[in-house]
């Protein structure tokens, strides 16, 4: 230990040392003024760098090292084993730390008694901020573990630091695992960049851990190229987001940017619930071709010849006939350009026929075949030139009128008025082919659903310039926050206490005044992040893409992932046991081999780390019951509690859920529990929770720091709790679209308790699956 306390010390000095110096560069940088706009642009740059730095050394403050590896080779060398890597620079950069995602890092995650890789002894370093409270050995030199009696045990690394993270109390919020990676799930986040690679892992396997910690090796081992790409990852729901977004930035990570399918498409803010038939429908490969009907329908063509009006011809009218328009219409499309980049070539046909009208009405010369003696021979009829016609052209595209009539035949449209107008009417909806039921109120807003189709939309209508104008209006509103975020790095938090972390005192009222000084001057050409050019462009080709939870998505959900990610680098995480959607994935090859045939490899995980083995021999019931092939994952551990089951008369339910909400919060002690409830009784059953818990979190977003956090099935998706009652199985399956797999999510969001309220006694169908 104090070997250890020592090496620990130096650490720290190195670490505080070099936060002194970035902070001390950053404040530079902000302090300089003037300068070209070259100058000025890269003394951004270099800010951001610096912040970026500052921030990630606040990341790691805790469990900066937690791992050392002695090798039988190298006379004996000994590697420190960590969240960053940290060099001495007064020799010769010998390494001091070596970061986790480091290829020499590797054997800490791989080396087992079996393939002991070089390693003698494997040690995890139990720290408390920047003390060291304990060690775990492991002799992997068999002569020597027998002598010791310690070694690696039934696959498992590192076992009792794991068992140690496992069992600790849920805080609400998702935390690294880069002291424990276990070796299965080491071969899924240093797999190789390229291609799609498909996770697939049952309920408490780590998908969602092994995800993030994928991007954050990725964007080590592939800084330069990911960094400035970006890598977008994409979870299920808000919530979701709020529980994972601690994860990486304590993995020093900060290239990265996360979002729902329904942050997707720059300028709309997509949150409305909608009915899982509809999200289905909408979310069904044919929808791409209803929105190019819908496009092709508002290119119009009218059963009745078009009179205009003219302030050309005095007011007088002239008729367009619709074969006419048709022509002009053929030719815009056939020029093979998407609808709104098309309009010029409908315009100049549509113009050019209304000035031949307006010639043969006021350009014919009556008396061109009567010769009126003299020289006058018969003629030309028309006495208007090519630059008469030029001129008259030219006012054409001045008259109200015709603009009008324009935008009526040919409307340049954005995509949420293309969706907007189509959603609005049975007539358009029909004549696009599309599903009735899409019919909705005018002015209700946007679902998660909608945000592929107004992707498509987008595709098929052609780019507008909301892109500039999101990007100047994120720009100003980030102009200040990053002045202040700068600023309180720099001068504000020196002493980096974590626990200090969200202290609103930290910005001072001058640090203030100074923010809006910072502001100004990066108003005069300040660049972006990566991240944030990224979020609000339609268009951005992200170096990476991560989807979470990828069952649950969409065929055009999939489309858009797809346009968003050219070069197919992605990995895609998930369990097709757990689909809860309608339009969700079955099977992994029908969502991805349109984009990439055969051309992706599969994963599996198989270890669950979250629910122990008592709560899984529930779940497999449900499990088995969705498909008898399906295997459960094998739990790590037992919690020693056996999940319990209780029916009571319906008028008791209340009551019994308070009751069982209190004894279970008990049992929870530090840690968390989850109630999760039919969406139909909320109304009934909530006051019941509060009753015994007050404080409970209860909503859209509900808060998960909270003791008590009352959820839909859907809203626990991805999510763990250390206790969690699950309340009237049998109405959470007959109320979700693919019933039994929404009550396999909900029984396996436990790490210790789990408990079963049934209104009247349990059906022997559902005795049988749950199997207790
Ligand atoms: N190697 C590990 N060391 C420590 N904890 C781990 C490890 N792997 C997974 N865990 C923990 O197990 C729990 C489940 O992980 P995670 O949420 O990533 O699983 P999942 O496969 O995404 O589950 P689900 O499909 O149910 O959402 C988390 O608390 C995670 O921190």
């Amino acid at each position: 230990m104090v070997e250890e306390q020592g090496h620990l010390d130096t650490l720290y000095e190195h670490l505080d040392s070099l936060r002194e110096e970035a902070s001390g560069h950053l404040s530079r940088t902000l302090r300089e003024g003037g300068g070209t706009p070259a100058d000025r642009s890269h003394r951004d740059s270099q800010a951001a760098l610096y912040t970026d730095r500052i921030a990630q050394y606040s990341a790691v403050e805790n469990g900066l090292c937690f791992g050392r590896l002695d090798l039988t080779a190298g006379g004996g060398e000994v590697r420190y084993i960590g969240r960053i890597g940290i060099f001495d620079e007064e020799n010769d950069y010998e390494p001091l730390l070596i970061d986790w995602r480091a290829p020499a890092s590797r054997p800490f995650y791989l080396a087992t008694a079996a393939a002991p890789d070089g390693v003698r002894r494997r040690r995890h370093i139990r720290t408390e901020r920047r003390t060291v409270t304990g060690l775990d050995d492991e002799i992997l030199d068999l002569n020597e573990a027998h002598e010791t009696g310690r070694g690696a045990h039934d696959g498992v690394t590192g076992e009792a630091a794991l068992l140690s993270a496992l069992n600790a109390s849920r805080t609400g919020r998702m935390r690294d695992i880069v002291e424990t990676i276990q070796a299965e799930q080491d071969h899924v986040i240093r797999a190789d960049l390229n291609g799609v690679m498909v996770v697939q892992g049952g309920p408490g396997t780590g998908k969602t851990a092994v995800a993030l910690h994928r991007a954050a090796y990725l964007l080590y081992t592939h800084r330069q190229m990911l960094s400035s790409r970006v890598v977008l990852i994409v979870g299920p729901n808000a919530t979701f987001l709020r529980y994972i977004s601690q994860v990486l930035p304590s993995l020093a990570e900060t290239g990265v940017l996360l979002g729902t399918m329904g942050d997707l498409f720059p300028g709309v803010v997509a949150h409305r619930e909608e009915p899982a038939e509809i999200a289905e429908i909408k979310g069904r490969a044919v929808m791409a071709d209803v929105l190019a009907a819908a496009v092709r329908d508002r290119q119009r063509v009218p059963d009745e010849p078009l009179k205009l009006r003219l302030d050309l011809l005095d007011g007088a009218e002239v008729v367009l006939d619709p074969s006419v328009i048709e022509d002009a219409r053929d030719r815009a499309r056939r020029t093979g350009k998407l609808h709104n980049l098309a309009r010029p070539t409908f315009d100049t046909e549509i113009i050019h026929a209304l000035s031949l009208l307006i010639a043969d009405t006021i350009g014919l010369d009556p008396y061109a075949d009567d010769p009126l003696g003299g020289g006058d021979a018969p003629g030309d009829p028309q006495l208007l030139d090519e630059a008469d016609l030029a001129e008259i052209r030219r006012e054409l595209r001045g008259e109200a009128e015709v603009l009008a009539a324009l935008d009526w035949l040919w409307p340049i449209l954005t995509p949420q008025q293309l969706l907007a107008g189509l959603f609005a009417s049975d007539k358009r909806l029909a004549a696009a082919g599309a599903d009735p039921r899409l019919k909705r109120a005018p002015r209700e807003g946007w679902t998660p659903a909608d945000v592929p189709l107004l992707d498509e939309a987008a595709e098929l209508l052609g780019e507008d310039e909301t892109v500039l104008e999101i990007l100047a209006e994120r720009r100003r509103r980030q102009q200040v926050a990053y002045a202040e975020g700068a600023l309180e790095i720099a001068f504000g938090s020196r002493s980096i206490d974590v626990e200090d972390e969200d202290d609103p005192e930290l910005l001072s009222v001058t640090d203030l005044l100074e923010a809006d000084r910072l502001a100004e001057r990066q108003d005069e050409g300040e660049a972006l992040t990566p991240a944030e050019r990224a979020a609000a462009d339609r268009k951005w080709a992200f170096g990476h893409v991560i989807v979470d939870e990828a069952q649950e998505l969409s065929a055009m959900a999939w489309r858009l992932l797809m346009r968003r990610c050219p070069s197919r680098s992605m990995t895609v995480v998930g369990d097709v046991a757990q689909t809860g959607d309608l339009g969700g994935a079955s099977a992994w090859g029908d969502a991805l081999e349109p984009y990439v045939g055969a051309r992706w490899r599969l994963r599996e995980l198989t270890v669950n780390y979250r629910t122990p083995a008592e709560i899984m021999a529930v779940a497999a019931g449900v499990l088995a019951g969705i498909d008898p092939g399906l295997q459960p994952p094998r739990s790590v551990r037992e919690a020693g509690v056996d999940p319990w089951v209780r029916g009571v008369a319906p008028v008791k339910l209340g009551d019994a859920l308070a009751e069982a909400v209190e004894q279970e919060a008990e049992a929870a002690g530090a840690g968390r529990l989850g109630v999760i409830l039919p969406g139909g009784t909320f109304e009934d059953l909530v006051p019941h929770v509060r009753k015994a818990a007050p404080d409970a979190a209860i909503g859209e977003e509900p808060d998960l720091t909270a003791r008590v956090a009352v959820l839909t099935v859907k809203q626990a998706k991805g999510l763990e709790f250390d206790g969690v009652i699950v309340v009237d199985p049998e109405r959470i399956v007959e109320e979700s679209p693919r019933g039994a797999n929404d009550l396999y999510v909900a029984l396996t969001r436990a790490t210790q308790r789990l408990g079963i309220l049934h209104p009247g006694s349990l059906p022997e169908s559902l005795l049988a699956v749950v199997g207790i």
